[in-house]
């Protein structure tokens, strides 16, 4: 089957009426879909509120003990939940889920080297048969960042690393679209002008723009996501306005396109 993987990043779900208008955009895309979503930038508010101040290192979050607890409240509970109701009231039978419910995303504490991430965990196996299930009988799943080890422990997950990994996971037998949309037009050239898009990226443009810290912090994450699920045979990776999702979908030109590799050349 085909299926549609979407992302909506932390600065859209930070914004009621901007991801109202996303999660109409969202139920108009035809077909069997996916919606991961982080919030990131509500869980570093609650946890400030809290005592508990974020750290961050290239767009992933170190997590202690406090900041698990936190970031389960808010993705697992409050953001996924919320999310579920409004597409209810959209007509849309959407389920939420972490990666612990039906065992859907097994993950492993990530090893300590140079840094200690705490309780970030890196993914090892996703159930397809329970994701191609629930689409069957025409359900959505709506995944947020907290996975499992199976062993009772929960680990926080980049949102934009499970996007990747399930869109790859379901490659082997489906036909996979990944949409990363978040709050700017896609890759830009410079971050605070909507219209310096880069069009279509490929891994030497990303290197040489990362030199330059033209790219950076949260970029990192999704664009080494992006590039992995290419890499390994999902169909097309697109990042751009959580607005621009329909277009996007439509094949339609706005936001940033990502380039396979290409090792045909001679
Ligand atoms: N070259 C770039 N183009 C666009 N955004 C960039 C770029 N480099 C860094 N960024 C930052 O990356 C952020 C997106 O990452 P993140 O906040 O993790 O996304 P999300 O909204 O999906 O959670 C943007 O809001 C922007 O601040
Ligand atoms: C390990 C790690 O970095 N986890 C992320 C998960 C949430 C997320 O990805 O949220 P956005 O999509 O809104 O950035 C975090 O806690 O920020």
């Amino acid at each position: 089957m085909n299926i549609s993987i979407i992302k909506i990043g932390g600065n859209v779900i930070d914004f009621p009426e901007k991801l109202d208008e996303f999660l109409y955009l969202f139920s108009r895309i035809p077909g069997k879909k996916i919606l991961i979503h982080g919030g990131g930038i509500l869980a570093s508010k609650f946890g400030e509120s809290m005592g508990v101040m974020p750290e961050m290192v290239d767009g992933r979050r170190i997590t202690d003990k406090d900041t698990l607890d936190i970031v389960t409240m808010v993705y697992a509970g409050l953001i996924n939940k919320q999310i579920v109701a409004k597409l209810q009231k959209l007509k849309q039978n959407a389920l939420g889920m972490t990666g612990a419910d039906g065992n859907l995303i097994r993950s492993k504490k990530r090893p300590v080297k140079t840094i200690d991430y705490g309780f970030v965990g890196d993914i090892k196996e996703v159930n397809t048969e329970l994701i191609t299930s629930l689409l069957d009988g025409d359900i959505i799943p709506v995944v947020c960042a907290i996975t499992h080890d199976k062993k009772g422990q929960l680990l926080n997950t980049n949102a934009d690393s499970i996007s990747s990994e399930l869109a790859v996971a379901l490659s082997g037998k489906h036909k996979v679209n990944l949409y990363y949309c978040f709050n700017k037009a896609g890759v830009l050239i410079d971050e605070k002008n909507d219209d310096s898009i880069v069009p279509l990226i490929n891994e030497d443009i990303y290197a040489e723009l990362r030199k330059e810290n033209v790219i950076h912090s949260g970029m990192i994450p999704k664009l080494d996501n992006a590039f992995a699920a290419l890499n390994q045979g999902v169909n097309q990776v697109w990042i751009g306005k959580a607005e621009n999702l329909l277009l996007a979908a439509k094949g339609k030109v706005s936001g940033t396109n990502i380039e396979k590799h290409r090792y045909d050349l001679y």
